[in-house]
């Protein structure tokens, strides 16, 4: 089929690289013609694991391309899938200012028979106004069908999750529609779901945010256990073998961020609140969620005492691993918070390595990082802090201090490291390691089958 997808971003540019990989003709439209030149020139605008081989294959085989001008792609295409940016406004409602522009834009384009596929993440309601602002802006005869397919993907494995996902959700409102969104993803097996518009919306916004609520779920139990010295590893794990809970998604630490969690709760309070509906669940986990900031900066003190003049490491800036993204990551947070009570940051990031508007120091190396500091904080748990030299880095701290905020190392093995190097382990929920008492007191789990 030949396919345009209009707004080349994260998810832009992850769709329409794996529509291409499944043997679509793609062609990816964005405004910003920087990144249209990027692309076309043979660069990458984002860094996400397996997409640039992926690009480069279709690529030469001729099946994607890029361009700042939507006409031609438009209307000549089978299928157009938006895949625009809805951040919060200032009221925490969605903005859909760049979305309906697009809309606006492309809908004199549109071909007759055509099917605008919303994928971008929008309040229920959004694309039935979307499908009869078409009806009215268009000829009577014009059959355009408007159809939601909202995106799970994660960034990090966005590649991995675009093309097997755990379900694929088509909302739409006519039998063409459903039939031509289950021809696009023909090749992928995963469980299809058919709906209505709203509810398909409805789906995404709900999902995002269940998975936001077990997180800080996990957090408020790591909070409890840190006050009753027990260690929210085995907790959790003990919870997440009722397969009516499941594993996923409780790990406790620096708490949730990234372009999507904060934004869509937002958004679905508001959108509740239009609705004279307090959504108290969802408030408690975003307060949940903003208090693991203060959480860290108390762990600090109480370790360092004042935190003014003392010299924090900050490893890692994105709001995850594995990928170059840092809207809304807890690590920028924790900088400007530290900055706030006087501390000098360093900071290291695997990808990201020039940040002009933070005002502190990024340093290519982990350990340079670290010379002359007080305690480094593992904000991100990127793969390579795992594999720290524990000794080096002990060599060039000032003190012996880490935190590790999102739980990242086995206590067993820094229960020996603290030993071995005189360092002083903190984490979330579980209990310090110190180098005097370095018996790792948590309680181990055994499984037996
Ligand atoms: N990032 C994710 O992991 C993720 C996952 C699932 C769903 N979503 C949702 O998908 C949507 C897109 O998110 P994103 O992270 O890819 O956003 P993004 O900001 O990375 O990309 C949006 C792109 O749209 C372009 N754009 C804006 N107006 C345009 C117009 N009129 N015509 C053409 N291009 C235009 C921008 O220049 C930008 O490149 C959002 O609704 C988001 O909530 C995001
Ligand atoms: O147990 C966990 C799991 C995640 N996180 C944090 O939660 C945030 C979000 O992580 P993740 O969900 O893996 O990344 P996103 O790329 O933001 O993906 C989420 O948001 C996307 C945009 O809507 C959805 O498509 C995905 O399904 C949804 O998982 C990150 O800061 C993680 O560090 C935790 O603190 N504990």
């Amino acid at each position: 089929m030949k396919i345009a997808v209009i707004g080349t971003g994260y998810v832009g540019l992850v769709t329409g690289a794996s529509l291409a990989h499944l043997g679509h003709q793609v062609v990816c439209i964005d405004v910003d013609k920087d990144k249209i030149m990027l692309l076309q020139s043979g660069g990458m605008p984002i860094w996400e694991p397996g997409l640039e081989d992926m690009i480069r294959d279709a690529e030469l085989k001729g099946m994607l391309d890029y361009s700042t001008d939507a006409s031609a792609a438009v209307s000549g295409s089978d299928a157009v899938f938006l895949t625009i940016g809805t951040p919060s406004s200032e009221s925490g409602e969605a903005d859909l200012s760049a979305l309906w522009s697009a809309v606006h834009s492309i809908a004199p384009m549109l071909p007759d028979n055509g099917l605008l596929i919303i994928k971008s993440t929008v309040p229920s309601g959004t694309c039935e106004q979307i499908e009869s602002y078409l009806r009215k802006r268009l000829p009577f005869s014009s059959r355009i069908a408007v159809a939601h397919n909202p995106e799970f993907l994660r960034q990090g494995s966005a590649v991995r999750d675009f093309l097997a996902p755990d379900r694929l959700v088509f909302g739409a409102s006519s039998p063409e529609a459903y039939n031509r969104l289950e021809e696009i993803y023909a090749p992928i097996k995963s469980p299809k779901i058919r709906c209505g518009l709203s509810e398909a919306e409805l789906i995404k916004c709900a999902s995002n945010a269940f998975l936001a609520m077990k997180i800080s779920y996990a957090n408020m139990m790591s909070d409890l256990c840190d006050a009753l010295g027990v260690s929210i590893d085995a907790v959790v794990e003990g919870m997440g073998l009722d397969r009516r809970i499941g594993s996923e998604f409780l790990s406790a630490g620096a708490g949730y961020g990234g372009s999507c969690f904060p934004k869509d709760l937002h958004a679905l309070i508001a959108l509740a609140s239009r609705e004279h509906l307090d959504m108290e669940l969802l408030k408690a986990t975003e307060s949940i969620n903003r208090q693991r900031i203060q959480i860290i900066i108390q762990k600090l003190e109480t370790a360092l005492g004042s935190l003014e003049d003392k010299t924090v490491t900050v490893y890692g800036l994105t709001f995850k691993p594995n990928t170059d993204d840092i809207r809304e990551s807890p690590a920028l947070r924790i900088c400007s918070m530290l900055q706030e009570v006087g501390a000098r940051i360093m900071v290291y990031d695997p990808v990201v390595t020039c940040l002009p508007e933070l005002q502190v120091d990024l340093t290519v190396d982990m350990y340079a990082a670290a010379t002359g500091s007080d305690c480094v904080v593992i904000v991100t748990d990127w793969d390579q802090f795992r594999h720290l030299d524990w000794g080096r880095l002990r060599q060039v701290m000032r003190s012996s201090y880490v935190l590790d905020a999102r739980n990242m190392l086995d206590t067993a093995e820094m229960a020996v490291n603290c030993e071995r190097y005189g360092l002083h382990y903190m984490s979330m929920g579980r209990p310090s390691i110190t180098p005097d008492c370095p018996i790792n007191n948590r309680a181990e789990m055994t499984i037996m089958t």
